[in-house]
């Protein structure tokens, strides 16, 4: 069988933070519908690999592809439209707006998208519906547990149907409980919409919801990881 055509494609990234190399000829393939955890030690450079797939950071050098476009060397509306079309974020602390209710900080993106108040709600509260947090939709982030807001945190990503959803350390600041509700909510939707995952984690319970794992060791990824 021949194999499957990546959706996302890092070619020998490199990225330095003034004099810090944070990827030294980094590659890694994310397939379409995959779960894919980058896991690696503090330092090793897993928010800069995600950060230049997102199109957030470009590379020093190499290549970023998606599709049949360079995220690299595309311009700058073209990536800022594909960030919102096509791709959604994840961050360890939510990132919420504090001052807008659950509902409202879900409803936003749909809203940026085009959608009128009315309709970018009723979408946003099916979403939280899903991630079982439709209950808290009046409430404020400061008044959610750390679980429910990472939990509209990921009904705000994936409202909008992105292609690809980037997580980074999405549980990194939750008990096991709290962490395994997201997870297994996060791995559900996107089985049920065909949505790939980068999921940046250090932790191996997490890494295990992934289908693949690759580990980042001083900015770069052992060959044997890259084609598993
Ligand atoms: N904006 C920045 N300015 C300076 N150095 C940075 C910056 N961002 C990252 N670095 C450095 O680059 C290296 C890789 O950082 P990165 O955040 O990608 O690693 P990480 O594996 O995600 O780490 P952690 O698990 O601790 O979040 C580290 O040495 C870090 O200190």
């Amino acid at each position: 069988m021949s194999k499957p055509v990546p959706l996302l494609a890092a070619r020998d990234l490199t990225k330095a933070h003034g004099r810090t190399e944070a990827l030294r000829g980094a590659s890694v393939e994310l397939r379409a519908g995959e779960i894919l955890a980058v896991t690696g030690a503090s330092g090793s450079g897993k928010s800069t690999l995600l950060h230049c797939l997102a199109g957030i950071v470009r590379p020093d050098a190499g290549s970023v592809t998606y599709g049949e476009e360079r995220l690299d060397t595309l311009p700058e509306p073209r990536l800022s439209e594909l960030r919102r079309t096509d791709f959604g974020v994840v961050f360890q602390f939510g990132q919420l707006i504090p001052e807008l209710t659950a509902l409202d900080n879900a409803a936003l993106p749909l809203m940026l998208g085009g959608a009128g108040r009315k309709d970018a709600q009723q979408r946003a509260g099916e979403w939280l519906e899903r991630f079982g947090v439709r209950g808290q939709g009046d409430l404020r982030p400061g008044e959610l547990s750390g679980g429910q807001a990472q939990r509209v945190a990921l009904a705000r990503a994936l409202a909008t149907g992105p292609k690809v959803v980037f997580a980074d350390e999405p549980t990194g600041a939750l008990d096991s409980l709290a962490s395994e509700q997201v997870m297994t909510a996060l791995v559900h939707t996107a089985r049920e919409t065909g949505t790939s995952v980068l999921l940046i984690t250090h932790d191996a319970q997490v890494a295990a919801y992934a289908d693949r794992e690759v580990r980042l060791t001083d900015g770069t990824l052992a060959p044997s990881e890259v084609s598993a």
